[in-house]
């Protein structure tokens, strides 16, 4: 090229550059992005090559985890509940992936279950606890099955409690059921350092809330010394309660049998042996596949009574309102026929002759299982038992389960409330009282209509019923060994529940089945049925319910669908009158302010002096709140302070002085607003012991079985038991001071005396 040629170049390249630009940009366009493209297939492919698949195996190993937990990724627990990220989390909303895992369930953990493994755990400085926990162990290998192994013992001071207490053990076939034997220090000892381990495991964020619930059960054993920590306030046995308190937190609730406690001084010998009973049977039945009890995992299903309504006890109210009377004319049987009775014979309980129908209707059943009245009463906790009776256990018997008091009645004639079943062989009644407690559902009548159940099935349902309740508390918080073994034997029957018991055509047949197994009776029945009333057989003690002094008053009060219901409430007092030198009779008032305690004192009085029971019984009424109640006009107003009460008992007291008749203050429940007049001639007496004479309204059981036993004709005053109890005195308060007494929410409440 020569130089003209030279210079000429980057004209022509200008040239070019013009002409041809939008191709050139164009093509270099394309090939970067080819090139960007292919770089950026190849980096993706490079990354996907270092992170292995989705469950393909890798040689690498996982991340220990830098705590002192490691063994919970054992094989030989439970699953891990710690679950550490790998990597840190990215800042932003937290995404939740996954299913929601289910607890086990008690019957889960046990469906592939071929064993039972107790393992018993104990700490002891003096010794004495591991004498009783080798002892439990020599007990439990005696009567060891194939199903429920021979224990083992472990010490706890030699135990290495992230072994036993961080997760459940676990080994094909067999579940574990740990048995705790712990004295209580008020020192710090290694108990201290184990307490605070279960502490510290339930408090820890990274572990499971339930990280025991694979164990089939546990339960507590506490040994302590009453003498110097008398009771539980004061100390007894606390280490044992708290150690309690955490298992049951730590196992998701699965208390098998409730905690014992034994004073080394005194009982703990036959305590523990009671309480090792218990939990043999609960470790059989799980071994048979029937769980720890009903409702959920270790029965904690039964209301904790802690929170439970404070709903005073609802033995003795009557029944509710009919839509509509029927009256079935009947001719009235004579009441020595009932006994009698096989057949469903319609009982007519008015004074009208009307012929019978012609026609005669089959009866029917009073509850059936599909009707309403069935629903509404199994949900307010009613058992049914056959066609028309029914069972309950009443909040009193749940509080003495607890240790937290017993009813009224345990103050007056010492029945103590965890051996008492409440019951009914009719649910059915003839009165509507504006206080009643049921919901409006329950049947009425003035007639037997229904099939009537025999004897012997209704007595039977009604043990198993009230059993079956029973054995629910056996994983509440706070149910006493002793208390809940002794519940296991009923001795007591409240025939009082809701209905007319003597309604029922066998009534005294009941009765005879009831006092055959040593169960005293109390009856209650609403002075409607004279008939019945004066037929009736041998009672522990007899109850009519007095709930208005005069015509009107009654008939605002108790609505009864009787037409001749003075007549016939007049009729059943000059019965009492005559069973007064065979029964132990009791008038039983409710007062309802603004119905019937205004003036009224002096209508009572003429009443007493017509029917001279041996006592009178004088309760502030419970509100039940429920629209029957509303509907008849019944507030919390008309609900008397006990202040009130008293005031009317004293007038009372006067008004039967002027009369000549001799009754005084006997006992009182301030709890239950509750106070008992008593006839001093026959209830206040010398005492054998010193001949000073005291008041005696306790009741002596085994006396009055004796008396039914000999065939001989007997009284009242022939099982008057021992001297009623200081603290239930006039005055006192009558709240036992071994029991502990709580508020609504289960605080300890300051009691007060009322002087
Ligand atoms: C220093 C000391 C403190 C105690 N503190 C309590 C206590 O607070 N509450 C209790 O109920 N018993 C208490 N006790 C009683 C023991 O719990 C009881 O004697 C138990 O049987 C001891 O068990 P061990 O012999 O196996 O160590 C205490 C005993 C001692 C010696
Ligand atoms: S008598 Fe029995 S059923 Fe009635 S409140 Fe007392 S414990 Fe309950």
């Amino acid at each position: 090229m020569d130089s003209t040629g030279m210079l000429q170049l980057p004209e022509e390249l200008l040239y070019l550059w013009h002409s041809h630009r939008t191709e050139v940009l164009l093509s270099a366009g394309i090939l970067f992005a080819i090139v960007r493209l292919a770089v950026h297939w190849r980096r993706r492919k490079s990354k996907e090559v270092l992170t292995p698949l989705a469950l393909t195996p890798t040689d690498e190993k996982p991340l220990a985890i830098p705590l002192r937990r490691e063994q919970l990724a054992d094989a030989n627990h439970y699953e891990a509940p710690l679950s550490r990220p790998a990597t840190r989390p990215k800042a932003g909303p937290k995404r939740v992936t996954g299913t929601r895992k289910t607890k086990p369930s008690s019957n889960d953990v046990l469906a592939a279950v071929e064993h039972i493994q107790p393992l018993v755990f104990y700490y002891t400085l003096g010794g004495s606890t591991k004498t009783y926990a080798e002892k439990l162990a020599d007990s439990l290998k005696a009567s060891a099955t194939s199903d429920v192994l021979a224990p083992e013992v472990l010490d706890l001071a030699e135990t290495e409690y992230d072994e036993y207490f961080l997760s459940s053990p676990r080994k094909s076939g067999t579940v574990y059921f740990y048995l705790l034997v712990l004295p209580t220090y008020n020192i710090d000892t290694n108990l201290s350092a184990f307490l605070a381990h279960l502490d510290e495991t339930h408090h820890d964020f990274r572990i499971d809330t339930a990280p025991l619930s694979g164990l089939a059960g546990y339960s507590v054993f506490g040994l302590g010394d009453r003498q110097e920590w008398p009771t539980e306030q004061e100390g007894f046995c606390t280490q044992a309660v708290e150690a309690d308190k955490w298992m049951a937190k730590l196992t998701s609730r699965k208390r098998g049998f409730p905690m014992g406690m034994g004073d080394v001084r005194s009982d703990v010998a036959q305590r523990i042996e009671e309480w090792t009973t218990g939990v043999s049977s609960v470790m059989s039945d799980l071994a048979q596949g029937r769980g720890l009890g009903e409702g959920v995992a270790g029965s904690g299903a039964a209301t904790e009574s802690a929170d439970e309504e404070s709903a005073d006890e609802q033995d003795d109210v009557p029944e509710t309102a009919p839509k509509k009377v029927r009256r079935k004319a009947v001719k009235r049987s004579r009441t020595d026929d009932l006994e009698d009775m096989k057949a469903p014979i319609p009982v007519d309980f008015t004074t009208t002759s009307k012929p019978a129908s012609k026609i005669p209707q089959p009866p029917k059943p009073m509850v059936p299982e599909s009707s309403p009245t069935y629903t509404s009463l199994t949900k307010q906790g009613y058992t049914i038992v056959g066609s028309h009776s029914g069972v309950k256990i009443c909040r009193w018997t749940k509080s003495a389960l607890r240790g937290r008091g017993s009813c009224y009645k345990y103050s007056f004639y010492g029945i103590s409330s965890h051996l008492c079943m409440e019951a009914t062989p009719s649910l059915s009644c003839s009165n509507k009282c504006v206080f009643c407690w049921r919901h409006g559902t329950n049947p009425v009548g003035t007639t037997w209509r229904w099939t009537v159940d025999p004897p012997d099935l209704i007595f039977a349902g009604m043990k198993e019923g009230h059993y079956k309740k029973i054995k629910m508390m056996k994983g509440v918080p706070g149910v006493r060994a002793e208390r809940f073994s002794e519940a296991m034997r009923i001795r007591h029957c409240a025939l009082s529940l809701v209905g007319e018991p003597i309604f029922y055509p066998h009534i005294n047949e009941l009765l005879g089945m009831l006092h055959r197994e040593h169960i005293s009776s109390f009856l209650v029945c609403n002075a409607q049925h004279p008939d019945q009333l004066a037929a009736l057989g041998p009672v522990t003690q007899l109850y009519v319910s007095i709930d208005a002094s005069n015509k009107d008053s009654l008939r605002r009060i108790d609505r009864p669908l009787h037409r001749d219901f003075w007549e016939r409430f007049m009729r059943c007092m000059d019965i009492l009158k005559q069973k007064r030198f065979t029964h132990r009779t009791v008038f039983r008032l409710t007062l309802v302010k603004g119905f019937n305690i205004e003036e009224e004192a002096e209508g009572y009085a003429d009443l007493v002096e017509r029917a001279l029971p041996g006592f009178v019984e004088v309760k502030g009424v419970t509100y039940c709140g429920t629209s029957t109640a509303a509907g008849a006009g019944l507030s919390m107003q008309n609900v008397p302070f006990y202040d009130e009460v008293k005031t009317f008992v004293l007038a009372l007291e006067a008004a039967l002085q002027r009369r000549g008749l001799d009754y005084g203050i006997g006992a009182e429940h301030a709890h239950s607003c509750c106070i008992l007049l008593a006839d001093r001639q026959r209830f206040f007496k010398a005492s054998a012991g010193d001949g000073v004479p005291s008041w005696h309204t306790l009741i002596d059981y085994p006396a009055f079985f004796r008396c039914l036993e000999s065939g001989e004709a007997f009284g009242p005053e022939d099982y008057v038991g021992a001297p009623t109890p200081e603290w239930a005195l006039w005055g006192k308060g009558g709240f036992d001071p071994r029991d502990e007494r709580v508020d609504r929410k289960g605080r300890p409440k300051v009691i007060e005396v009322v002087e």
